[in-house]
């Protein structure tokens, strides 16, 4: 079903962007019903260029939207809230009307007390939203109907898996599929150094680094395996999977993602 409302979007970043795009694509979102705000002309007008949409540097159009995805940093919160509160009551009557914050950590209480006036949603989002294969975690505040929470999950969905999780389990969740996207990023640039190092040359090495990580996951997930299934399915007695594993073992490469996933988990409370 098309968005029917007009969609404020008060910080158009990388975040933003990549879930924003798809949508736009598909038509699900149209782009005459987008108010985007940012805070800097240069941002506007390099997104207004490439989206061909209404991005602004005054936040009051984005706000005077029933449905707002705010996406600004979480240190940059306490500065767009003001602008919210005064646009409040340019809000039209009918609709109900909703945050949904992506900020990494902030809680629904805080955005309560930040956003009067507004029931709010926590949203998850990770960056392979851009490619349409997203997961997103929501976490509800008091007072979203059931019609909003669908609308929400619909946006959402467009973009890749939603999940509905309680609101503690949202930073471990944002550590692992928000954060994760560059823990293996790291990966698979490391693995293509490591290939270059044998004599490959860089593109192509990039080019199987990338097509490894992609053809593993779709394994993984095609035949429902457990991780360590697989590393056996590849592993040979006296092989050259198993002198690998070896180093990685050795190098502490579990304990380094482990601790990686819990760093990023604490941080995202920090934040709060
Ligand atoms: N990146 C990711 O993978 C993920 C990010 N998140 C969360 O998404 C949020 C955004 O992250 P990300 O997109 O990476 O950050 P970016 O720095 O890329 O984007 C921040 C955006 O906020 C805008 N902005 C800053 N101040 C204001 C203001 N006062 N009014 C309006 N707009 C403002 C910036 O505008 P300008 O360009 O003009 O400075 C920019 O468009 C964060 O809270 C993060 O925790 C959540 C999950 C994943
Ligand atoms: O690094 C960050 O803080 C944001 C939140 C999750 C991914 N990027």
């Amino acid at each position: 079903m098309p968005w029917s409302d007009t969609l404020g979007v008060v910080g158009l970043g990388r975040m933003a962007r990549a879930l924003l795009l798809p949508l736009l694509d598909s038509g699900l979102v149209e782009r005459s019903s987008v108010r985007a705000a940012v805070a800097t002309e240069a941002s506007a007008r390099r997104l207004s260029d490439e989206l061909k949409v209404q991005v602004s540097t005054d936040a009051a159009p984005a706000w005077a939207a029933p449905v707002v995805l705010l996406a600004v940093k979480p240190q940059q919160i306490e500065a767009v809230a003001p602008a919210a509160t005064e646009a409040l009551a340019a809000v039209p009557s009918s609709g109900e009307p909703l945050l949904i914050s992506v900020l990494a950590g902030v809680t629904l209480s805080r955005l309560q007390a930040l956003f009067p006036g507004r029931s709010c949603v926590r949203a998850v989002p990770n960056t392979p939203a851009l490619v349409r294969a997203g997961l997103t975690g929501l976490s509800w505040g008091e007072g979203v109907g059931e019609a909003r929470r669908e609308q929400v999950r619909g946006l959402f969905a467009q973009v890749g898996e939603v999940l509905d999780l309680p609101e503690h389990q949202l930073d471990p969740f944002l550590a692992l599929t928000s954060s994760g996207p560059a823990f293996l990023a790291l990966v698979a640039e490391s693995m293509a150094d490591g290939a270059v190092a044998a004599g490959l040359p860089r593109p192509l090495a990039m080019h199987l680094a990338h097509r490894t990580m992609a053809g593993t996951a779709a394994l993984l997930q095609g035949q429902e395996l457990h991780p360590g299934q697989l590393k056996d399915m590849v592993t040979s007695p006296a092989g050259t999977t198993a002198a690998g594993l070896r180093q990685l073992e050795r190098a502490g490469l579990r304990s380094a993602l482990i601790e990686a996933v819990l760093a990023a988990a604490d941080r995202s409370r920090q934040l709060a």
